[in-house]
């Protein structure tokens, strides 16, 4: 049996359902000759470490009681194994050996990450990323993460096959025209539940206490979450570009962006009436509103379009994404892959994925 260490950033929703689903499939993994050991967890602010190395990594009841603490909004520093960390570098350096995996499932800056991701490199260990941030800065840490084995399906449509399905038409010389589609969970949640009368801070509300936002849900609002997973696309794609060559419409005021978290709670339902009237007016067309990305060599644009309530896009429900490939060999009638496109379990089993094919490569 070959032990693969995991090095987990981010314990938070994706993180506690991928603990679960690891621990969960120790017999699947079995099956190909390997098993994944945790060896460092770390949040925010602290880490948990394996004292011993060799084959076990964190014992499964430990892992278990982590997984309820963190649920529990603790600290993994005040955990009785717990320490204060704030070098996540030196933790890949402390609890890693050769093929080992250092996953993010944070929503951290690409700068806090990226001297961990030089590290991972440095040692040939694989990465796995649910953070788009480190995929969306500068091109020279697209290039790093690019320079080793690497995987990110989650980072575009969560566990849905949206990188996978691209990639394979690239390596198979398909010549990629467009991809299009609605990319944010949240988004599709949000304008169903406008759709069905619910009023825009509430939908908001569910949509972050169900798990489908980012952490700070103007990531979602802003429209920025979505234009990271179609920046993702066009450099998938090798269309070099960074995030200022993006046309992006928010869908809040200018003015919440300074605000403070709990001030932005607060005055969400500043936004209903505005949202409630597009809704109205696309409806009275026979619309519905969709907040869609259009990714190809012409550039990149993701905001609001009012769109057919009976089309392939007006037709979503929750938080389904639809991502259409259109190239040369689907011309006419373009690839489509839909499905559920946020929540951490689904999230969580596109991560767990990507690490089985990267137990196959990094050794
Ligand atoms: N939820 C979803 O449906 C999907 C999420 N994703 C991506 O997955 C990632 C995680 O999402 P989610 O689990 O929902 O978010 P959460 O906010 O629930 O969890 C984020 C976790 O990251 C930790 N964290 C933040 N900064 C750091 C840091 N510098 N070092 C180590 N840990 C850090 C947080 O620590 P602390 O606990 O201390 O706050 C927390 O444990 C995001 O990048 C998101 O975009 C992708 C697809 C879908
Ligand atoms: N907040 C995102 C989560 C997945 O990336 C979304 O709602 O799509």
């Amino acid at each position: 049996m070959r032990y693969i260490p995991i090095i987990q950033f981010g314990v938070g929703g994706v993180g506690r359902a991928l603990i679960r689903q690891v621990l969960a499939t120790a017999e699947q993994q079995a099956r190909y000759g390997f098993q994944f050991v945790y060896t460092a967890l770390a949040d925010s602010d602290g880490a948990v470490v394996a004292t011993r190395h060799e084959d076990e990594g964190l014992a499964r009841a430990l892992l278990e009681d982590l997984v309820e603490w963190k649920a529990a909004g603790k600290r993994l520093a005040e955990h009785p194994e717990g320490y204060w960390q704030g070098d996540l570098a030196a933790l890949v350096d402390v609890a890693g050996w050769p093929g080992a995996i250092v996953v993010d499932v944070t929503a951290a800056e690409a700068e806090t990450v990226a001297p961990a991701f030089q590290r991972a490199r440095d040692l040939g260990y694989g990465i796995v990323l649910a953070n788009k941030k480190p995929l969306t800065g500068d091109l020279r840490l697209w290039d790093l993460l690019h320079a080793g084995p690497l995987r990110y399906e989650s980072t575009v449509g969560a566990g849905l096959p949206v990188i996978s399905t691209l990639r394979t038409l690239l390596d198979t010389g398909d010549s990629v025209k467009q991809v299009q589609g609605a990319l944010s969970g949240t988004l599709g949640f949000v304008m169903s539940a406008l759709e069905a009368g619910q009023s825009f801070s509430a939908a908001v509300r569910e949509a972050h206490r169900l798990g489908y936002t980012e952490p700070d849900p103007r990531d979602d609002l802003s429209g920025m979450d979505v234009a990271r997973k179609a920046l993702i696309l066009a450099r998938t794609l090798g269309l070099p570009l960074s995030m200022d060559t993006l046309t992006v419409e928010p869908l809040y005021p200018p003015d919440f962006a300074a605000l403070s978290r709990d001030e932005f709670w607060a005055r969400l339902d500043e936004v209903d009436a505005e949202m409630q009237a597009r809704v109205a007016s696309a409806a009275a067309e026979g619309n519905v509103l969709r907040y869609v990305a259009d990714v190809s060599e012409a550039g990149v644009s993701v905001g609001v379009q009012a769109v057919p309530r009976e089309s392939p896009l007006g037709a979503l429900r929750g938080t389904d994404n639809l991502i259409s490939f259109t190239t040369a060999r689907y011309a006419a009638r373009p690839l489509v892959v839909q499905g559920a496109g946020a929540g951490v379990d689904v999230t969580a089993a596109g991560v767990l994925g990507d690490m089985f094919q990267l137990a196959q490569v990094c050794r």
